[in-house]
């Protein structure tokens, strides 16, 4: 089953006289449970790749369905995101006055009835993403980069989000630390069945299934040494 299926599409933005042609006749087909990795050079327009495949963008032409769905039939897109799609860049996007776990039950009264079930299910996934027990009721300015990186993507994964788009997540870790986090990305990804985009400058990214290039308006396969487009 397709999680993402879009077909010819083209996209530019226009200002007086300057037309920024992005993507011209680009099509993308991406399985359930897929990890895709695409790169670009800077301006290439990832960014507006993810942006338009969670519907906060349209195409100029062409279609793109999501999770069965016709990103132009929805109606309300903030909603139908807020449910289905978890979308991360490089900024975290933690509140220095609260703790680690305190991140995950947002909004939540601690008198809830369901408040220890959340309770649980926050704990559960901080450890899935490789948070430890004692770090919980720290506050984020104690935290590495890459812990504060990990636990906006716990919030994300409170949602039970089916796709996850990942813009540029790890550009601003070492190689030891990306690798720590892809690691992580793929073991709740596995266990979840969760459809995962990443994106990176000229990099490459050893656990996605599939690697595509964003090169000239159009995706190119990218497979050991040899390329070939896709459309
Ligand atoms: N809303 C917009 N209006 C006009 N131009 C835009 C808009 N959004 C992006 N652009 C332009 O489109 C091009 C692609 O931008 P985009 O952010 O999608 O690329 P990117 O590959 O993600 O780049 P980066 O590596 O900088 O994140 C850039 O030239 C950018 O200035």
């Amino acid at each position: 089953m397709y999680v993402i299926t879009a077909n010819n599409i083209s996209k530019k933005y226009i200002s007086g006289n300057d037309k920024n042609v992005l993507f011209d006749d680009m099509s993308l087909h991406v399985h359930e449970g897929e990890i895709v990795f695409i790169s670009g050079d800077y301006g290439s327009g990832k960014t507006t790749l993810l942006k338009m495949i969670a519907a906060m963008t349209p195409p100029n032409h062409g279609k793109i369905k999501v999770l069965g769905k016709d990103l132009l039939t929805i109606q309300k897109r903030s909603d139908w995101r807020l449910k289905h799609i978890g979308f991360l860049t490089k900024e975290d996007s933690l509140i220095p006055y609260l703790t680690v776990k305190q991140h995950l039950l947002m909004g939540l009264e601690d008198t809830a009835s369901d408040f220890e079930l959340f309770s649980e299910d926050a704990k559960y996934i901080l450890t899935m993403v490789g948070i430890s027990e004692d770090q919980l009721n720290q506050f984020p300015e104690s935290l590495t980069k890459v812990d504060r990186l990990k636990i906006t993507l716990a919030r994300v994964l409170m949602g039970n989000p089916r796709l996850l788009l990942l813009d540029e997540l790890t550009s601003e870790l070492n190689e030891e630390q990306r690798f720590e986090l892809y690691r992580t990305i793929v073991e709740f990804s596995r266990l979840q069945n969760i459809t995962i985009i990443l994106t990176g400058e000229n990099e490459s990214c050893d656990i996605a299934d599939r690697m595509l290039k964003l090169e000239n308006g159009k995706l190119m396969e990218v497979n050991d040494n040899t390329k070939f487009i896709l459309h």
